[in-house]
């Protein structure tokens, strides 16, 4: 089967997690009902590539026609529920913890399945409950729950079944610790964003040193996207990456996850188009040396695509005081 050609990596407890995965992202803008089964077959066609692992999230607003299309393809015997491995992410305005059991039961319910494989912490800062509230600025309203709190709620899913691992995004070095310091449960992943741009080698260093692996988001540099910077910041079009790309006879982005996958980074670029999936699926047949690693790696200039502005005031904003 197609998934046996993924490599897995190991959580701190055992599990084993493909390490490719497919990002959900904006799989569909603005719904209609075109765009429901735009985005249905899209995740029908990237398990037919042979992705087993999804990154989703509540915020992605797109839950439940993922879930129509995962259970589809239970139904049809393309898959068994335990050869796929169901990531999702508990948004800032339900880190109280008594709204975290309920956003995770929201999830499933959206999800048809009867647990995830592993949820995580989206942000470290809470917001209102209300998550359109704003202040006279426009900036968002924090809530004032520590993500300790947070922590906590997220072990009780652990114990209660509805999640097989708990983890954290955008978390940075000095909210792990603190979370190292009470965690019953260990965090098995930071998610966070990484490309040659942003080699988080400091953080991925720490990370593994307690067992925790990292996640890679926006690998391709969320390629094109509006918030992605000008044309010319985009990592997709970085002649280091063109040059090696010409090398393996590979495509850039095919170089980026691949890229990923070497330096033991889990690694979920997300496409829509079937011949992208494929693409970004065929990354097994070459390997980089290390100097191609260091070369990608020295393009590291620490610039990040994603800084969520709205909450850059909040006490547990991530990116202001990288420990
Ligand atoms: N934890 C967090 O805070 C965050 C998590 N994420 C997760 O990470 C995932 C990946 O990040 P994302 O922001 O989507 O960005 P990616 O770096 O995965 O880029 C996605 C973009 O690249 C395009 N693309 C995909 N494959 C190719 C290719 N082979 N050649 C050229 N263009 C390509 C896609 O278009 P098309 O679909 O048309 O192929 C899309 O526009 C998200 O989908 C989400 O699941 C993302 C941001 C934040
Ligand atoms: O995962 C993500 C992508 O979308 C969100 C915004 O809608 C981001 O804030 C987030 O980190």
């Amino acid at each position: 089967m197609a998934s046996n050609l993924t490599k897995m990596v190991k959580f701190n407890n055992g599990q084993l997690y493909p390490i490719l995965g497919l990002g959900t992202w904006q799989a569909s803008a603005v719904i209609d009902d075109s765009q429901h089964t735009a985005l249905i077959n899209s995740i029908k066609s990237a398990i037919d590539v042979g992705y087993r692992h999804f990154d989703c999230a509540a915020i992605y607003n797109n839950e439940k026609l993922l879930g129509k299309a995962i259970n589809d393809k239970i139904l049809e015997g393309v898959v068994k529920r335990d050869e796929l491995f169901i990531t999702s992410k508990l948004w800032n305005d339900k880190h109280r913890f008594e709204l975290v059991e309920e956003a995770l039961k929201n999830t499933l319910n959206d999800l048809c399945l009867s647990y995830v494989d592993l949820y995580l912490i989206h942000w470290p800062f809470g917001t209102s409950e209300d998550p359109n509230a704003t202040d006279s600025e426009g900036r968002l309203l924090g809530s004032g729950v520590s993500y300790l709190e947070t922590w906590k709620a997220m072990e009780g899913c652990v114990q209660k079944g509805l999640t097989k691992s708990i983890g954290v995004s955008n978390f940075n070095i000095r909210q792990l610790k603190d979370i190292l310091e009470i965690a019953t449960i260990k965090p098995v992943v930071n998610q966070v964003e990484c490309h040659p741009y942003l080699t988080q080698n400091k953080l991925k260093e720490f990370c593994e040193s307690n067992g925790i692996l990292l996640t890679g988001y926006a690998p391709l540099g969320s390629a094109k996207r509006s918030w992605a910077g000008p044309e010319e910041d985009a990592i997709l079009d970085e002649p280091i990456v063109k040059q090696l790309a010409d090398k393996y006879k590979k495509t850039n982005a095919q170089i980026l996850i691949k890229f990923q996958i070497q330096r033991g980074v889990i690694v979920i670029p997300k496409s829509s188009n079937p011949k992208r999936q494929k693409e970004n699926f065929d990354v097994w047949d070459f390997e980089l040396t290390s100097q191609d690693i260091d070369l990608l790696e020295s393009l590291n200039k620490n610039a990040r695509y994603f800084e969520f502005n709205t909450a850059k005031h909040l006490k547990d904003h991530p990116f202001f005081d990288e420990a």
